[in-house]
């Protein structure tokens, strides 16, 4: 069985589930006719799937398709609805709407629905869950049989854990338990794994290299996973593609470059970083704007609000004059409030940079600005 036990369900209780939507419960109604299998360069679609929680809809035609070793972040704001929908692919809250399909079959749709155990699906929560009586060879083999312990073994190696696997939970670093956790969701090697906020529990410090090491197990291991999170790093730092949900809808998928880059709306704008718009005249590849004449990450032409990260601004001779309102040292950077043509833009500059309040510094724009309709 992958499915050890569902942290939020259990230990929360405030979830009122409808009687219907218990993990486990084996048979529902029989199954709507099955239409023929997708093709298997989907390893997870989600389509169109609204959950319910008595008449309010915490998830809305969220569609997502993954394919095979994708690793996708399901990135947005508390309440968003990210764990809802993770707990639908899993199998513990039941769909209202829409369907979901691993590997072409189909799992979950209103009238159908695999109990969580027979899903191949795999967890890993930010409490880590562990057996505390089991050693962390034991956690990592649960639900492998004899024959296969080359699999722990090998397993531990690529997670250099070695020499661990003697240890009991309560013996190991926070970053050590939750590379067991992993391992362990992994090693009856699911057709998915979901992780719902697996580095919150961990330092700063530890999160960076916990990310980067995760990111590497699940890749060495070809793994599809979808990883829900509150934190636009995380998310940008180890997805393959990032999917960002707001007010239960999935509002745009796409990679972490163009989340930042080249949002295509405000809202997902402001999910790839922090935002704060020029107004500007658009003629084709660049725009007018009090910043001089820009270019555009995308072609727009006519009344626009220019997308400029805060950071994205440069101190530059030559540049247009802006006068420094306001500056605030944070270490590695220093924030600026610049006055430019009648507008006060934030400015996040490397702390070498050095300006005053007071002082008139010219400004330049280091990367394409976005444009977006003014009327939006
Ligand atoms: N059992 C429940 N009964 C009623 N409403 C619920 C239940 N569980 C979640 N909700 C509501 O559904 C919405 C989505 O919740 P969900 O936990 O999926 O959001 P989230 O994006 O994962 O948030 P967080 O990052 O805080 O975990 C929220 O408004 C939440 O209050």
């Amino acid at each position: 069985m992958l499915v050890q036990r569902c942290p939020r369900s259990s230990s929360s209780g405030s979830r009122s589930s409808p009687s219907w939507c218990w993990p486990g419960e084996a048979t529902l109604r029989p199954s709507n006719p099955e239409p023929a299998p997708r093709p298997a360069a989907e390893a997870l679609r989600i389509d169109a799937v609204d959950v319910h929680y008595g008449r309010f809809r915490a998830v809305r035609g969220a569609t997502l398709v993954l394919a095979p070793g994708e690793l996708v972040a399901l990135l947005g704001r508390s309440g968003s609805g990210k764990t809802t929908l993770l707990r639908a692919v899993a199998g513990f809250e039941r769909v209202t709407g829409g369907e979901i399909r691993l590997a072409g079959e189909l799992i979950e749709s209103p009238l159908h629905h695999v109990p969580a155990h027979r899903r191949s699906v795999g967890l890993v929560f930010q409490e880590y869950a562990l057996f505390p009586n089991q050693t962390v060879a034991g956690n990592i083999g649960y639900g492998l049989s004899r024959g296969e312990r080359g699999r722990v073994e090998s397993l531990l190696r690529m997670a250099h854990l070695e020499g661990l696997e003697g240890r009991y939970p309560h013996q190991l670093s926070g970053g050590q338990q939750q590379r067991v956790a992993l391992l362990r969701s992994l090693a009856p090697r699911p057709r998915v794994l979901l992780l719902d906020e697996p580095f919150s529990n961990l330092d700063a410090g530890l999160r960076v290299q916990m990310r980067d090491e995760v990111a590497a197990i699940l890749r060495a291991e070809g793994m599809t996973a979808l990883l829900v999170t509150h934190d636009r790093a995380d998310a940008m730092a180890i997805a393959d593609r990032v999917a960002v949900m707001d007010g239960g809808e999935i509002i745009e998928v796409a990679t972490p470059r163009a989340l930042y880059f080249e949002p295509a709306t405000r809202t997902a704008a402001s999910y790839g970083g922090d935002v704060q718009f020029v107004p500007g005249e658009a003629f084709g590849a660049a725009a007018e704007s009090p910043l001089g004449q820009l270019p555009l990450a995308r072609p727009f032409r006519g009344p626009c609000d220019l997308l400029i990260r805060p950071e994205w601004l440069r101190l530059r001779h030559g540049g247009t004059p802006a006068q420094v309102c306001a500056r605030r040292f944070e270490g590695a950077v220093t924030r600026l409030d610049l006055a430019v043509g009648g507008q006060l833009l934030r400015m996040t500059a490397a702390s070498s940079e050095l300006a005053d309040p007071g002082d008139v510094v010219g400004v330049t724009v280091a990367v394409p600005a976005v444009p977006f309709p003014r009327s939006e």
